[in-house]
């Protein structure tokens, strides 16, 4: 509160009142009146500020949460990665594949050690010992058995491979690392559910502010009133006094807005699935969070070379890419304002100086130590700039929480939805990708196909040049089905050796068109396997079309799975339709 209201309204009760005599009761109703505005004021000062740090408080408990997940799943990469490199070595002897392994083998220690500091009571740190004594018998495991290969051949290191001692140890891991991921996920949604509770108390404080503002501003009235009965010196402490009080209960509800928009807009961040959603929802919020502002929100893109436009809002310089050398903010790494044309003015907002009456503000936008992207805005200039420049700055910090947990996601779902192997979509995904497609094409009365791909004699290939041969054939057999299919096609691996894809709005035609491109392009593969040149592949299709071979999921793929065995019994190599 500033100083001089708490002054005015002693003014008031000492100045224009008699303290005896027949004033006397009327000095009474007053002081009780100044005790009660300042009982308002001393509320409206700090549930607000109450309410803002319980919320600020559960938004970084979620970045903790989510925190702590990214460090167990990186954990799990890097023993994976181990595991893989030293497979490789061991069946290869290509000392080319330990380099993940060292990688891995030295990054591990120091994630246990970043997750112990974190466990969260006696039972988190028991699994985190048990976790670490794993980890370390299983390097240990990794090492002898790269020492072997190294020293007595392939034999004796893939017969301690092949006896799986190390495997119990691998699946005890994922378990325990499984269940602190899941333990992890039920902790941030008991957390997003606090927040919004939080945010309903913030709500009805806002509303109150609202009500005793109205409150103060009528007892103002009311004393000036009066007090112009008592003297224009009176009168104008009181009027002083009312302002004060007005210009505290609007800086108290702009905060709490403030801070109900915020976390509204990370609510709804919580709900994307991809950053390239984010011109859907942050365009709605930050010109609430930041009145009369403009601005862009930049994502550095995944070669790093350049920031992309994620959102815009306003009017205003909106590049679309941004060179990290052409903004102050970034090269200083924090926050960077310009205000008049002599200021250091960052040239990706082009050559004109910043607007009259405005501020360029660039904040990185970090989390985590990384550098997402950047928030630059232009706000109005006026009393509260400064607020609107801490406004800001705060933004950026939580904008780089919310994308973050979306990159987070991101990585969760592609891990769930992608086979490791060949980076085509899983089984799971084909069945509910199928069933979702299938609806469209029912309401849009459009035609779609499913073709079945089985690789011809591939045990053989298993069998005569080894499994990491087979595995390398598969997984290029899957790139040359990534790239050859529309952006519409969803390829994806049925099982095994057998590949399926679902082409939405493709009639008989055009699918045979795509099987026999993509069947040519497989027979003209050319794969090598370490020094071996592999011999040529080639696979059998089988299409059905819906609805004429099929009129749910189920149908049409045994429809395709027929076809594609009248493919193989017709010679393999070879595009089937069915019947
Ligand atoms: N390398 C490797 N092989 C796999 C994988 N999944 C399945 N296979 C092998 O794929 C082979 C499938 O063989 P079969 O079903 O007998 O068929 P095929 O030899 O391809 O013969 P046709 O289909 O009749 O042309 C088996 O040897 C499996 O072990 C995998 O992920 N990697």
């Amino acid at each position: 509160m500033p100083p001089h209201a708490n002054r005015g309204a002693a003014v008031l009760v000492t100045d224009t009142l008699p303290s005896r005599g027949p004033g006397a009761s009327s000095g009474n109703g007053l002081r009780w009146l100044a005790a009660v505005i300042i009982a308002i004021l001393i509320g409206l000062a700090t549930l607000p500020f109450i309410a803002s740090r319980a919320a600020d408080a559960t938004m970084y408990a979620l970045q903790s949460v989510a925190d702590k997940q990214r460090v167990y799943g990186r954990l799990l990469d890097l023993l994976t990665d181990a595991e893989t490199g030293q497979r490789g070595y061991v069946i290869t002897g290509d000392a080319g594949f330990l380099d993940p392994y060292h990688a891995s083998a030295a990054a591990i220690p120091a994630a246990v050690r970043d997750l112990k500091p974190l466990a969260a009571g006696r039972g988190e740190q028991a699994t985190l010992d048990e976790i670490e004594r794993l980890a370390q018998r299983k390097l240990d495991e990794l090492a002898a058995t790269i020492r072997l290969r190294r020293e007595s051949g392939f034999t004796e290191a893939a017969a301690i491979v092949g006896n799986r001692s190390g495997k119990a140890d691998m699946d005890r891991l994922r378990l325990l690392i499984g269940e602190r991921s899941a333990a992890l996920e039920r902790e941030r949604l008991a957390l997003r559910d606090r927040l919004d509770t939080t945010l309903d108390y913030n709500s009805v404080i806002g509303i109150c502010a609202g009500v005793a503002s109205m409150f103060i501003l009528g007892s103002g009235l009311f004393v000036v009133t009066r007090s112009l009965h008592a003297g224009s010196e009176a009168a104008d402490h009181a009027r002083r006094l009312a302002d004060a009080q007005a210009d505290q209960a609007r800086q108290s509800q702009a905060r709490s807005e403030r801070l109900t928009v915020t976390a509204r807009m990370l609510q709804a961040m919580d709900s994307l699935t991809r950053t390239d959603e984010l011109h859907s929802v942050l365009p709605a919020f930050l010109p609430k969070v930041l009145p009369g502002s403009s601005g862009t929100v930049y994502l550095y893109r995944n070669s790093r070379d350049y920031l992309q436009r994620a959102a815009a809002w306003g009017g205003g310089h909106h590049a679309e890419l941004v060179s990290p050398n052409h903004c102050w903010g970034l090269r200083f790494g924090h926050a960077h304002a310009a205000q008049t044309g002599d200021d250091m003015h960052c040239p990706h907002l082009g050559d004109a100086p910043p607007a009259p009456g405005h501020t360029d503000l660039c904040v990185p936008m970090i989390s985590q130590g990384e550098v997402l992207g950047l928030l630059s805005v232009s706000v109005p200039q006026g009393p509260d700039t400064a607020v609107e420049l801490a406004a800001a700055t705060t933004i950026s910090e939580q904008l780089a929480i919310g994308i973050s947990n979306i990159n987070l996601r991101e990585v969760l779902r592609r891990q769930s939805t992608v086979d490791e192997l060949t980076g085509l979509y899983n089984r799971r995904y084909f069945d509910e990708t199928l069933r979702r497609e299938l609806f469209r094409a029912e309401r849009m009365r459009a035609s779609l196909a499913v073709v079945m791909i089985d690789l011809d004699h591939f045990k053989r290939m298993n069998d005569t040049h080894g499994h990491e041969a087979g595995d390398v054939v598969l997984r290029t057999v899957g790139r040359c089905l990534r790239e050859g299919v529309r952006r519409s096609d969803i390829a994806c691996r049925y099982g095994g050796e057998e590949l399926v894809l679902v082409l939405p709005e493709c009639d008989a035609a055009a699918a045979r068109t795509c099987a026999e491109t993509l069947r040519k392009s497989i027979s003209a593969l050319d794969l090598h396997h370490g020094d071996t040149t592999l011999p040529q592949v080639t696979a059998s299709f089988g299409i059905a079309l819906w609805p004429a071979h099929g009129e749910d999921a189920q149908a049409l793929v045994q429809s395709a799975d027929r076809a594609l065995y009248a493919a193989k019994h017709g010679g393999r190599n070879r595009v089937c339709m069915a019947s």
